[in-house]
C-alpha cells in the first residue's frame, strides 16, 4: 500500500469514528446540539478571535473527550460483561474525563456570553 493510500485509509478510519459517535451515542448529539448553539450565539454577538479560539477548544475538548470515553466502554464490554473492578475503575475515569470537559465548555461559555447576554437584556 503506497503512502497517499495507507493516509486516505486513516482519513477514512477517523470518519467512520466520527458516524460511530454520532449514530451510536445520545449524549454525542447533545454535544452538538450545544456546540451548534454556541455557534449561533458566538455569531450573533460578534465575539472576538480570542473568545472564538476558546469555545473552538471548549467544542472539540468535549468531543474528543467522549470519543475516547466512548472507545474505552467499547473496549471494557469486550473484556467481559461482568462485574470487573479494573474495567468499572476504566470506564468512571473515561466518564470523569467527559464530564471535567463538559463543565469546563459551560464555564467557557457562561464567561464569554453572560456579560453579552446581560448588556443584551439592559439595552431592549
Ligand atoms: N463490566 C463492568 N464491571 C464493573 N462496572 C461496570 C462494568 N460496565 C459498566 N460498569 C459501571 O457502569 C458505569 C456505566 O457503564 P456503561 O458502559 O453502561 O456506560 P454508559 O452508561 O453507556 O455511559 P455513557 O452514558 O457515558 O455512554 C461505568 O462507569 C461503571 O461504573
Amino acid at each position: 500500500m503506497n503512502y497517499f493510500t495507507s493516509r486516505g485509509k486513516s482519513f477514512l478510519y477517523a470518519f467512520k469514528g466520527i458516524k460511530h459517535l454520532m449514530l451510536g451515542e445520545p449524549n454525542a448529539l447533545i454535544h452538538l446540539i450545544a456546540a451548534i448553539t454556541a455557534v449561533l450565539f458566538g455569531i450573533y454577538f460578534q465575539i472576538s478571535t480570542n473568545e472564538w479560539l476558546w469555545i473552538c477548544l471548549a467544542i472539540v475538548l468535549v468531543f474528543i473527550c467522549e470519543i475516547i470515553n466512548t472507545a474505552i466502554e467499547n473496549l471494557g464490554d469486550v473484556i467481559t460483561k461482568d462485574y470487573n473492578k479494573s474495567i468499572e475503575k476504566a470506564k468512571d475515569l473515561g466518564a470523569a474525563a467527559t464530564f471535567l470537559a463538559a463543565l469546563f465548555s459551560i464555564v467557557v461559555a457562561l464567561i464569554i456570553f453572560l456579560p453579552k447576554i446581560k448588556a443584551f437584556f439592559y439595552t431592549i
